[in-house]
């Protein structure tokens, strides 16, 4: 299993910390993170694949530093943002799903082929020559899945996956993460999402409140939601 370690990590931004002072290990296979809006979950998750830098401390993907070794980063850890459109960076479907295997160094040729059989494998080969705009944003979404999934990283970070879509298409999504073998950290604002998680990483204003299995952090996330909704 994939092993991240937080070592002594704060983030400021515009003066303000957002994130930690933290240390922590991950080495989950399932890894829910919960919090208020602007709690600091989503600058966790930057911080963990190696997208921002730490004011202070480090984070390191087995014994790499993620921000410095990009390449190991970029290896070992596959990120699903919230909106596929902050990730969609070519016309084609084919196209993006290469794009990050050239980027862990195959030839243009191998890339295309191994993206053209990831879409073989997950029955969308008819989907290879489609401009990624004519795809519905659930469909966006999946692309996105497949392109990492391409990429074949231990880790796969994903914030709010299931955020605009509809039921069957989060239900699809939902099984296909569950049945992955590799490790998962998933940010979610639906603690039922997480109930057979393996942990849940409760951030509350840059901090870790708490940190355990979901039967001792969901209940009293929950209480605390609902107390705070009631001010
Ligand atoms: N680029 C930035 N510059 C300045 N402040 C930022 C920046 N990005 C985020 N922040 C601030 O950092 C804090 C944490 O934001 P973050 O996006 O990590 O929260 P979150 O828990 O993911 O929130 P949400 O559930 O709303 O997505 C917020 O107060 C936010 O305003």
């Amino acid at each position: 299993m994939a092993r991240i370690t937080f070592d002594d990590v704060s983030l400021t931004l515009e003066g303000r910390q957002v994130f930690g002072p933290a240390s922590l290990v991950l080495d989950d296979r399932r890894v829910g993170v919960i919090g208020q809006n602007g709690a600091g979950k989503s600058s966790f998750l930057r911080l963990m694949a190696g997208l921002i830098q730490p004011d202070s401390g480090r984070v390191l993907l087995g014994n790499s530093d993620v921000f410095k070794d990009r390449k190991a980063a970029l290896a070992g850890i596959g990120v699903i943002f919230q909106n596929p459109d902050h990730q969609i960076l070519f016309p084609t479907v084919v196209e993006e799903i290469a794009f990050g295997l050239t980027q862990l160094g195959a030839s243009k040729a191998a890339a295309h082929d191994r993206a053209l059989a990831v879409l073989q494998v997950q029955d969308r080969a008819d989907w290879a020559d489609r401009q990624c705009y004519t795809l519905s944003g659930g469909q966006r979404h999946y692309l996105c899945l497949m392109a990492v999934l391409a990429m074949e990283p231990d880790v796969i970070l994903l914030d709010e996956p299931y955020a605009g879509l509809d039921i069957p298409t989060s239900a699809r999504l939902h099984r296909q993460l569950d049945s992955l073998a590799q490790s998962l950290v998933m940010i979610t604002h639906d603690p039922a999402l997480l109930a057979d998680y393996d942990r849940v990483i409760w951030i509350d204003d840059g901090l870790v409140k708490a940190d355990g299995v979901p039967s001792e952090i969901l209940p009293p996330f929950k209480a605390e939601m609902e107390r705070r909704g009631a001010c």
